[in-house]
């Protein structure tokens, strides 16, 4: 029997992307060959609402294994408004459901991070067939060991942190990097020890900035005339800690500061005399074309999401679990996020090593 399988990609792009859309695709038409039809849904959930789909051919998919970001764009849509009918009068849960039955559709592939998991449940609850895809550089989707995107995302900040290395020496500066990362700094982690920064701070464990200058000066003092901080957008000193993330957000603002990394390196610069300097490498993390690794993973993920459609298992979410690719049913990783824990064996790596976590 023919199947019309729909796809949408959500939230922040990453590298890999397309290679998912590709691998869906390609192991769809293998499989199945004219008995499928794929919908490319565009901008994601704002097109899913807004009925903005178009019917894709074969040759939609063939050269876009290496592409960066994603050939049906994405879009980060008002999410906590969901189920909430707006100024603009429009039942979104009801209108995204009309236009999976105006497209005709028999499923829909969801890829994304935990927004876009959070809604693809919410639809799956409401009766449609949905199956999820991990995409993020933050790596923090629950029940999957890695998300695609993330290793390209590390591989490009670990190559800022290397180049950052040869100008901080030159010079004799600290240098500040700030890594994407909001909730979770798998991304810095990664990238810090991948680098050899000196410094790492994570959105999971609150820093000192007494800590951080010691460290600093620590370095000094045995002879290292710089010193590298790898700072996660999100992280947060003690204080911030014990507060709300409403309450701190605001305190910062007051200050002048959205993240803390230009604080960081004021502090730094006053309290060890040393120059200090900062570098955002921002969204250069999640452009371009995916690293070997992600096409890999994008490849095996995209290509169970086909079987997944073949034998209509809907309900779930593809994940790597100890090196297999499975499947998560929805309703059990929807809204969790998947955090650096107290005992991963990467902190205790970077402690062993002398770096400092604040
Ligand atoms: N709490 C939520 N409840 C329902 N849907 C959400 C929620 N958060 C996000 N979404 C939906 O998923 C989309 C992508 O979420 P976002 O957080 O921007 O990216 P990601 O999926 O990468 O985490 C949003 O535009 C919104 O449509
Ligand atoms: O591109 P935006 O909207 O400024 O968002 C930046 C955020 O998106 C990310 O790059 C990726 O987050 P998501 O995977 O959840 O979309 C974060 O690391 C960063 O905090
Ligand atoms: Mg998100």
């Amino acid at each position: 029997m023919k199947k019309r399988v729909g796809i949408l990609t959500s939230g922040g792009d990453c590298p890999g992307l397309n290679a998912t859309i590709r691998g869906v695709a390609k192991a769809l038409y293998a499989r199945m060959g004219d008995n499928v039809e794929i919908v490319g849904i565009l901008n994601g959930y704002h097109g899913l609402i807004n009925g903005e789909y178009r019917e894709m051919c074969e040759d939609d998919f063939r050269g876009i294994l290496t592409l960066g970001g994603t050939i049906l764009g994405t879009k980060r849509t008002p999410f906590k408004l969901m189920r909430v009918v707006e100024d603009d009068k429009i039942d979104k849960v009801a209108a995204m459901k009309k236009t999976y039955k105006d497209a005709k559709l028999d499923c829909l592939l969801c890829l994304g991070g935990n927004g876009t998991h959070k809604t693809a449940n919410l639809l799956s609850q409401e009766g449609l067939n949905i199956i999820g895809l991990p995409k993020t550089i933050d790596n923090d989707i629950y029940g999957t060991d890695v998300t695609f995107g993330f290793h390209t995302a590390v591989d490009i900040a670990t190559e800022v942190i290397d180049r950052i290395h040869t100008t901080a020496g030159s010079h004799s500066r600290v240098m500040c990097i700030e890594i994407m990362g909001n909730k979770a700094g798998w991304l810095t982690l990664y990238s810090g020890i991948a680098g050899g920064a000196d410094i790492i701070l994570l959105p999971e464990q609150p820093y000192d900035i007494d800590r951080v200058c010691e460290a600093v000066e620590r370095r000094a003092k045995r002879g290292s005339n710089f010193s590298i901080i790898a700072v996660a957008e999100g992280a947060m000193n003690v204080d911030e800690a014990k507060l709300k993330r409403k309450e701190w957000t605001a305190k910062r603002a007051e200050a002048g500061y959205t993240t803390a990394t230009n604080r960081i390196a004021a502090a730094v610069q006053k309290k060890t005399g040393m120059e200090t300097r900062v570098c955002i490498p921002g969204h250069m993390q999640r452009g371009g074309s995916p690293s070997a690794y992600d096409r890999v993973l994008a490849t095996q993920f995209g290509s169970y999401a086909a079987k997944l459609v073949e034998i209509e298992q809907y309900g779930v979410t593809v994940a790597l679990v100890n090196n297999h690719v499975i499947s998560n049913r929805l309703e059990d990783i929807a809204g969790k996020t998947r955090n650096i824990p107290e005992g991963c064996e990467l902190l205790t790596v970077a402690k062993r090593m002398g770096i400092s976590l604040g």
